[in-house]
């Protein structure tokens, strides 16, 4: 058996594997309260094979939500509904981590609270889209936050951490990648701020700071993942220098004794190619904890960077969706169910909790 399928952990939390499920937004959180339902246990409980699931980006509050149909962590029906989930998972011998969000900048008037606009570090509009619930709109130009708003955004990042503690998870982790509001923070290309959040790296790193230190003071660094996309554009997200801004990000981040660092390996779900200046491996180096890369890995990519001691742990996305049983698949080198793209996002249980296990495909092609 390759070290890939062999036990590991994450900080405090102990893994079956070292295979995990990325965080995949699906849309299909309850219209009527962006709660998780049966639907969500099922389908996080297929996939408990994962050494270790993370799921669907949450938002930490109203304010922090920019698509249709994504699942909150601030209200009691939603706990309620995470608590299925996390039951689910557990009933199946799985570990389970929840993905606190804050979009920012990238939402749009309708999907917020009394129809205000977006909030981000500056007055700058991302070239980016998002999805309302009917059609792909423009993020608009969001609105600058005043110093004296950001104690209460990290006051959400504490009790939603919270919520996900008492939601029965075994950890979370913080989304500081992919262009949302950590990101917009400690980039310079949407941080033009003046004030002790913006200009220097320290300052425009101070945000997330905040946020760690609220969310560890819930959890503990052993049970508290970070995303990270140094190299990505994604949202349209941009930085002068990303190999200084991230190795100053990692260096405060390794304070926190943190249960792992999650980096995103090039453009999100998109090409592996790190700019011109940009070094992953330096970057991995720097950090004190267990080093978890994502995007576009098969199985002998993942392999290969396990037992080269590249990464400790293999995080795969689009895999997971089309194949519940992804682990019991690579162990086998058995063939992947493909993956219909037209069911990625929104909908109901098609696309979702429908696709085979290996065994079910194999009775279904007998
Ligand atoms: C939370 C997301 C991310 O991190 O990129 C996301 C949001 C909408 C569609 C796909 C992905």
């Amino acid at each position: 058996d390759s070290k890939l399928f062999q036990a590991s952990h994450a900080g405090a939390i102990e893994l079956k594997n070292r295979v995990v499920m990325a965080p995949l937004t699906r849309n299909r959180a309850r219209a009527e309260d962006d709660a998780p339902t049966e639907l969500q246990a099922e389908y996080y409980g297929q996939r408990a094979g994962a050494g270790l699931i993370i799921t669907e980006a949450s938002q930490i509050s109203p304010q922090g939500k920019g698509y249709a149909w994504t699942p909150g962590i601030y209200s009691t029906s939603q706990v309620d509904g995470w608590k299925k989930v996390t039951s689910a998972v557990h009933a199946k011998g799985g570990k389970i981590v929840l993905q606190l969000w804050h979009v920012g900048r990238i939402s749009h008037p309708v999907l917020q609270p009394d129809g205000v606009d977006p909030v981000a570090p500056s007055a700058i509009a991302a070239q980016s889209k998002t999805f309302d619930g009917e059609q792909f709109v423009d993020t608009p130009t969001p609105r600058a936050l005043e110093v004296s708003e950001i104690p209460g955004i990290v006051e959400d990042y504490r009790k939603a951490a919270a919520n996900a503690l008492d939601a029965g998870f075994d950890g979370v982790e913080v989304h500081a990648a992919n262009g949302y509001l950590i990101d917009q923070f400690l980039r310079d290309g949407s941080n033009k701020r003046e004030d002790a959040y913006g200009g220097s790296v320290e300052n425009r790193s101070r945000f997330l700071k905040e946020v760690m230190d609220a969310v560890v003071s819930v959890w503990g660094g052993a049970r508290v993942g970070i995303r990270l996309s140094p190299f990505s554009n994604a949202n349209d997200i941009a930085d002068s220098d990303p190999q200084q801004t991230f190795s100053h990000v990692i260096r405060l981040l390794n304070e926190y004794d943190l249960a792992y660092l999650h980096l995103v390996e090039g453009q999100t779900g998109g090409p592996r190619d790190i700019p011109e200046g940009g070094d992953l491996a330096a970057l991995y180096g720097l950090f004190n904890g267990v080093r978890m890369g994502n995007n576009g890995y098969e199985r002998a990519s993942a392999i290969d960077a396990i037992e080269s001691g590249r990464l400790d742990l293999v995080a795969f996305g689009r895999p997971f969706i089309s194949n519940p049983d992804l682990v019991d698949r690579l162990r086998a080198d058995a063939p992947l169910n493909q993956l219909d793209p037209e069911t990625l996002y929104g909908g109901n249980e098609k696309g979702y909790i429908d696709y085979p296990s290996l065994d079910e495909a194999t009775i279904a092609a007998e």
